[in-house]
């Protein structure tokens, strides 16, 4: 198969107290398939999508393996091979007008019209090009982080987060595009509470619970009260969802 990512064994830990926040993950993904990745605040979601992309703050380490292509990934991967639609919009630079931003990781001569391109479909004006980070509501500046990531080359997009904070239209307009990104050929690591976005896009999801995930479950599987899915927290998770409460 076309696999582009594979995670062996990783293994995530603080180096002081030798606790262990992600445990013995195993995964793989392939050339447009979306991964989402879901659990509960704090079983270390944004610390795998960190991990990967070898960015984990200099507390932690880690142990085992993550490839890209079959070979071991490294920091020249990063923002080239694998991006990240990050969960803080601390990642702008915030002495860098945005459109400036965003025109920086699209390779391509026309670079400017891309850049305003991707603006126009995620809802935003072409004014907001001009705007620095700090003055950007937290919508908009979700959007011109998914922007950054999307006109990039890399094939594999990690969205942490990526619809919170958007009203409706915007994100329909966020999911229609991981979609053509996904239907582009590249992979997708989807980390999200949303469900909508889950079943809208994933193929398979993930279900980290307390850093180790638990179950790695068909999407299709997510319907009806939860019979398919295999581990209570699972079920749990997916009976707990609003749409679902009227199952006992
Ligand atoms: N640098 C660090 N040092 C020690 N512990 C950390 C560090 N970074 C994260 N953690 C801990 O690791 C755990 C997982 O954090 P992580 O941010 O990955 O959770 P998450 O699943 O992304 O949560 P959320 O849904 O709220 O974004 C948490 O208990 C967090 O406090
Ligand atoms: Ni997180």
């Amino acid at each position: 198969m076309n696999t582009i990512l594979t995670v062996n064994g990783l293994s995530v830990l603080h180096q002081q107290s030798e606790h262990y926040l992600l445990e013995d993950i195993n995964f793989s993904l392939s050339k447009g398939q979306v991964l989402a990745l879901v659990g509960s605040s704090g079983s270390g979601k944004s610390l795998l999508a960190q991990a990967i992309l070898q960015l984990l703050p200099e507390n932690l380490c880690h142990k085992g393996e993550v490839l890209y292509n079959g070979r071991q990934v490294n920091q020249y991967d990063r923002g080239k091979n694998i991006v990240l639609i990050p969960q803080s919009v601390e990642a702008l630079d915030p002495l860098m007008k945005v459109g400036k931003q965003i025109e920086g990781l699209i390779q391509t001569e026309d670079s400017h019209q891309v850049m305003l391109d991707l603006l126009a479909r995620l809802g935003l004006e072409a004014e907001i090009a001009a705007r620095y980070p700090f003055q950007l509501s937290g919508g908009q500046a979700r959007r011109v982080l998914a922007a950054i990531a999307l006109g990039s080359s890399a094939s594999i997009v990690i969205a942490d987060e990526p619809t919170p904070g958007l009203d409706k239209e915007a994100k329909n307009e966020m999911i229609a595009l991981l979609k053509e990104v996904q239907q582009a050929g590249k992979a997708i690591l989807l980390i999200t509470h949303d469900f909508d976005a889950v079943l809208q896009l994933a193929d398979r999801v993930a279900v980290l619970y307390q850093g180790s995930i638990v179950e790695i479950a068909d999407a299709n599987h997510f319907s009806g009260d939860g019979q398919k899915l295999a581990h209570p927290f699972t079920k749990a998770l997916w009976q707990s969802l609003p749409q679902n409460s009227f199952i006992k």
